[in-house]
């Protein structure tokens, strides 16, 4: 089942920035999504409008089958959230910010608790939230936002701020609700984290999708080559070089430094070939391609 449709939308802010254009998403239950993209691409506002915070120009938003501007409590019940800035009530403390979350989602305090625990923030449950780090502030964002138990979470850079421990322990908490049927929507500038969050990922640029998919389907979608190095321990000889450097695909660097790259280059076919000349073959990488490889790829080529 579709969790959250976008349907044909566009959002023209009052100012006359048009910051989404033909935004078709489908997400389904249990599917874990990282929403990427540069400064302005559109990010925050189509959370926004999932969340029924903003309204699209043009264009169905629907979330549990519901238009999200028409969400009732029991729809609201079902989704937590972190936004930008983590939109607590700054002259409460931790636990009166816990007490009142946990009474408007009618579920036990005592869940709070356990969620200030998670986090390394019990010892601060009686400090002002507008005196706490910033960090500290993320961290109660996130108690907040699964406090409820809620089976849709959407997250606008919700590793910001964390120190490297509590990012860590961010990322596998994420990633341990691939097990437990949540779907989630993250926005993160964080590459790294959200290749290993994610199952799929949605590329935005300039209010427009470019790209989506698992990463396979990404590296095929915009024909991102993966590079193959053979390391020899014996110079070759030069008519060997010779021979292979006719293959375009194949670049010899030095005297023992092979690199493949191509779609039609066969890697266990070069290294039988030089074993059969009696070229001790010492190592064979492979060349990981990386999602901020294929990001640093796209932003580039708007660069051009
Ligand atoms: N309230 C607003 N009024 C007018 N324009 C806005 C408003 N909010 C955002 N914009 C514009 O809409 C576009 C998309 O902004 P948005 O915040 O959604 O991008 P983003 O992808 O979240 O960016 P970032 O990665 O910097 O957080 C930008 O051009 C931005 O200037």
């Amino acid at each position: 089942m579709d969790t959250i449709i976008l349907k044909d939308i566009r959002k023209v802010y009052k100012n006359g920035v048009e910051a989404l254009k033909d935004i078709n998403i489908s997400i389904k239950a249990g599917e874990i999504v990282g929403l990427i993209g540069p400064n302005g691409a559109g990010k925050t506002t189509l959370l926004n409008i999932i969340l029924g915070l903003l309204k699209p120009t043009e264009g169905v938003s629907k979330i549990l089958g519901v238009d999200t501007d028409k969400m009732t409590k029991r729809e609201r019940k079902k989704i937590g959230f972190i936004l930008d800035g983590p939109g607590l009530y700054d002259d409460l403390t931790v636990d009166e910010n816990i007490k009142f979350w946990s009474e408007l989602y009618e579920v036990s305090q005592i869940r709070g608790e356990a969620l200030l625990n998670q986090w390394g923030l019990y010892e601060n449950k009686g400090s002002l939230v507008k005196e706490l780090s910033a960090g500290m502030k993320q961290k109660l964002a996130i108690s907040r936002a699964f406090l409820h138990d809620p089976s849709i979470v959407l997250m606008d850079e919700p590793t910001s701020n964390l120190d490297p421990v509590a990012r860590k322990n961010m990322v596998e908490f994420l990633k341990s609700l691939h097990d437990k049927e949540k779907t989630l929507l993250i926005t993160s500038h964080d590459l790294f984290d959200i290749e290993r969050i994610c199952s799929r990922i949605i590329l935005l640029r300039k209010g427009q999708i470019v790209v989506s998919g698992n990463m396979e389907e990404l590296k095929e979608a915009l024909g991102v080559r993966m590079g193959v190095t053979i390391k020899v321990s014996n110079k070759i000889p030069d008519d060997i070089i010779n021979e292979i450097s006719k293959d375009s695909e194949i670049n010899v660097i030095g005297e023992k430094e092979l690199i493949l790259s191509g779609d039609k280059i066969s890697p266990p076919s070069v290294v039988r070939y030089l074993v059969n000349k009696g070229i001790d073959v010492e190592r064979v990488e492979e060349e990981k391609v990386t999602l901020e490889d294929i990001y640093t790829y796209i932003v580039k080529e708007d660069e051009e």
